[in-house]
């Protein structure tokens, strides 16, 4: 399919930062999820395809034409800032309809008829002739929003749009942005920093670091994938553990750091370019991880003992932090926890399938 997006070779300084050689594209329908540590370029990124900020190098396309030296309001792409930049002149009703006045569209009925369902749906519309020092953070984000996707551009630029949210605010919004990009085919970059939002509404992802892409592809292969520690630790991932590569058997299996375990064999898929003696991290996330009362290990699996060192609870479920041949953690639901009984001290059997052993190259 033809990108609607393609960002080559962009790079961009600011003062002393600067963002590096970015490529990537968009294609229509597709929703970008772009993550990474504070400062690490991603607003940069965003105002650059906005036409906002001049670039150093690089080309930027939009439906195969080429707009890197575009003014901002040649370029069609809605922009919802993270401080939501609301004009302070302007009342809400005002702010929302200022790109569609300025396309000369603001009184069409069909224009009004859609702020009305907007403002209705995003529960902002008793504030219309409100002005923005009046609001909250998070009635300015909705305003914010409302006006980027007022007139249905073809792509959306959003940056943290749902952080002064709260939860049950921000359910809606991700609901009405699902809504937006599957039925009316708006393409978005959204970025974030709560990896529950990126895997609910993302198709794909990007992770920035210092100013360059770390990594990129479907959500979910990015988080129990990451290619980089730095990527494994930004996205929390679990049972990290530090060892080396051994062979048995003509088989490769995972040494912890300070322990006689082996873990393996891995699986062949996950090791072709590592060979015997190699420094890895084995990442296994928790959801991987399974806990068992019973000696024999479930089929198919890796498994070993460890001893239960503390449980936290929380609403939904139960997480385990084990001790034995490095630590762990795993997490079972409330139900599950009621039939096991499980306590401080008890000892366990985790067990775990060779495919969900995640290696990372140190
Ligand atoms: N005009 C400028 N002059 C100098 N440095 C700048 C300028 N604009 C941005 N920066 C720096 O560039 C870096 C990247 O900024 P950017 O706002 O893109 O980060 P970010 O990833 O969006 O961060 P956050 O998650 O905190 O919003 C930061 O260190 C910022 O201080």
């Amino acid at each position: 399919m033809e990108s609607l997006l393609k960002v080559h070779n962009l790079s961009i300084k600011a003062g002393s930062f600067s963002l590096n050689k970015i490529c990537f594209s968009l294609k229509a329908n597709d929703y970008i999820m772009i993550l990474g540590p504070t400062g690490s370029g991603k607003t940069i990124l965003l105002e650059s395809i906005a036409g906002l900020r001049p670039l150093h190098s690089g080309e930027i396309f939009f439906n195969g034409r080429r707009i890197t030296d575009l003014p901002p309001e040649q370029r069609h792409v809605g922009f919802a800032y993270q401080d939501s930049l609301l004009y302070p002149f302007l009342t809400v009703k005002e702010n929302i309809l200022f790109g569609a006045r300025a396309r000369g569209i603001a009184v069409e009925a069909k224009v009004l008829r859609r702020m009305s369902q907007l403002v209705e749906i995003m529960g902002i519309s008793q504030l219309l002739e409100r002005y923005p020092k009046f609001l909250s953070g998070g009635e300015r984000q909705r305003v914010s929003l409302a006006r980027a996707i007022l007139t249905k551009p073809p792509l959306l630029l959003l940056d943290e749009p749902l952080s002064a949210l709260d939860p049950g605010t921000r359910q809606s919004m991700q609901n009405l942005l699902r809504q937006i990009h599957t039925t009316e085919s708006i393409s978005i970059i959204h970025v974030t920093h709560d990896f529950s939002e990126a895997i609910q509404l993302g198709t794909e992802m990007i992770v920035l670091s210092n100013g360059s892409i770390e990594q990129s592809g479907a959500p979910l292969e990015v988080f129990f994938r990451p290619v980089s520690l730095s990527v494994a630790k930004f996205l929390q991932g679990e049972n990290l553990i530090k060892g080396t590569l051994s062979t048995l058997n003509s088989l490769l299996w995972f040494k912890p750091e300070h322990s006689e375990l082996l873990i393996g064999p891995l699986s062949e898929e996950l090791t072709p370019p590592l060979v015997a003696g190699s420094n890895v991290m084995l990442m296994i996330r928790s959801s991987n991880l399974s806990l068992h009362q019973s000696w024999e290990s479930p089929s198919g699996c890796i498994s070993w003992p460890a001893e239960i060192e503390y449980l936290s609870f929380n609403r939904t479920h139960v997480d385990v932090h084990c001790k034995g041949y490095g630590c762990w953690e795993t997490s079972i639901s409330l139900a599950q926890w009621q039939n096991l009984r499980l306590f401080q001290g008890d000892t366990v059997l985790l067990a775990v399938r060779p495919e969900n052993c995640h290696l990372i190259v140190c």
